[in-house]
């Protein structure tokens, strides 16, 4: 019997490609781009899934799928995607949302402190041979234990990461999200409150958001004014939750303390970006999940996505659960 052709838009390691394999025909492409769409669309017509991650995935895109049935995505988030297209169509979207949580916690907790200390700014200037003397107040920066940590969305990765502040830097924890969290409450002592009044008493403010119509620059102008003039806000959902014109102006000003971002409102983040000029901004390059044992866990869970789907077999990780047959 012929295998089911699918297209797979990421290279995969060795092993996890084999395992796709063993069970598909593969089409594979490095990505999906403007250059490339002509070409994904020709190997879409006879796929019946579609395995990757990044580009831009929709409805003109299915419309070259005509046998589509399922489709996987090697990452948590799915705001690249048109869901709304695929269910309309009953096809299952799945993602990987376990595998990377504690390494997104970890990435926002390496923003926090290098944003307090000011580790990367004080180390550049170590390379270019500016520590002749003891150091002066000018290389200082701020504590982080026993400060307020704020969570704007309080989710699997909100979670671990009022897990780290909670247990490891005995911080208070305050959370925003539409629902009330109970085990960061029981476990972490954490405090659900508005927005308004998180901005206003947190000393870190880390926003976890995942891109939505009713995220897209929740943080703005009004919101960074509400901030003490002490306080970094971190940045690790997805970048256009950030007015980021205005949380520049917020920076520049010295109405905030700084910034630890790890998504832009575009990426990779242009090289004539403000945020690149400013001394109290960290920015990385969306490396939230980025370890070699995570991305691996994110891919080998996102095949075995792809094959569960295909057989009719999921029990996990699907994001338009609706969609599939009782
Ligand atoms: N920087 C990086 O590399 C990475 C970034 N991400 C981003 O992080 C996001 C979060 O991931 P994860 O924690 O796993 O997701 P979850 O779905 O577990 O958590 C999302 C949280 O956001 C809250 N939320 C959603 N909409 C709103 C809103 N309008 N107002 C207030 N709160 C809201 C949810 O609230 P409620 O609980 O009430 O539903 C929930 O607490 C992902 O969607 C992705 O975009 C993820 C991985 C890596
Ligand atoms: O940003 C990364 C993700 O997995 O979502």
């Amino acid at each position: 019997m012929n295998k089911p052709s699918i297209v797979l838009y990421k290279k995969l390691p060795a092993d996890l490609h084999q395992r796709l394999e063993e069970h598909f025909a593969i089409t594979e492409f490095d990505g999906i781009t403007d250059k490339n769409r002509a070409e994904v669309f020709d190997a879409l017509q006879n796929a019946e899934g579609l395995l990757g991650s990044g580009g831009k995935i929709d409805k003109e895109l299915f419309d070259h799928a005509p046998r589509l049935r399922a489709v996987s995505t090697i990452s948590v988030g799915y705001d690249n995607f048109d869901v709304a297209e695929l269910t309309r169509r009953e096809i299952p979207m799945m993602h990987t949302p376990t595998a990377l949580t504690d390494t997104v916690a970890d990435t926002v907790m390496a923003l926090v402190l290098s944003t307090a200390r000011r580790v990367v700014n004080v180390a550049e200037r170590v390379k270019a041979g500016e520590w002749n003397e003891n150091i002066g107040e000018d290389w200082f920066g701020i504590d982080v234990h026993h400060k307020t940590m704020g969570i704007v969305g309080m989710g699997r990765i909100g979670l671990a990461l009022a897990q780290r502040a909670h247990f490891g830097f005995d911080m208070p924890i305050l959370y925003n999200a539409r629902s009330q969290h109970k085990e960061a409450e029981e476990r972490f002592g954490a405090r659900k409150c508005e927005l308004n009044e998180l901005l206003k008493e947190s000393d870190f403010v880390c926003i976890l958001l995942p891109m939505t119509e009713q995220t897209f620059h929740l943080i703005g102008k009004e919101e960074l004014a509400k901030m003490k003039s002490s306080a970094i806000l971190i940045s690790a959902g997805r970048g256009p939750v950030i007015d980021e014109p205005a949380l520049i102006e917020a920076l520049k000003a010295g109405t905030i303390y700084g910034a630890g971002m790890d998504v832009f409102e575009t990426e990779p983040l242009p090289k004539d970006s403000a945020l690149l000029t400013l001394p109290n901004v960290v920015a990385l390059p969306h490396i939230g999940s980025a370890t070699h044992e995570t991305r691996y866990d994110m891919a080998a869970c996102a095949v075995d996505n792809l094959i569960a789907a295909l057989k009719g077999d999921v029990k996990e990780f699907c994001v338009n659960p609706e969609v599939l047959k009782k």
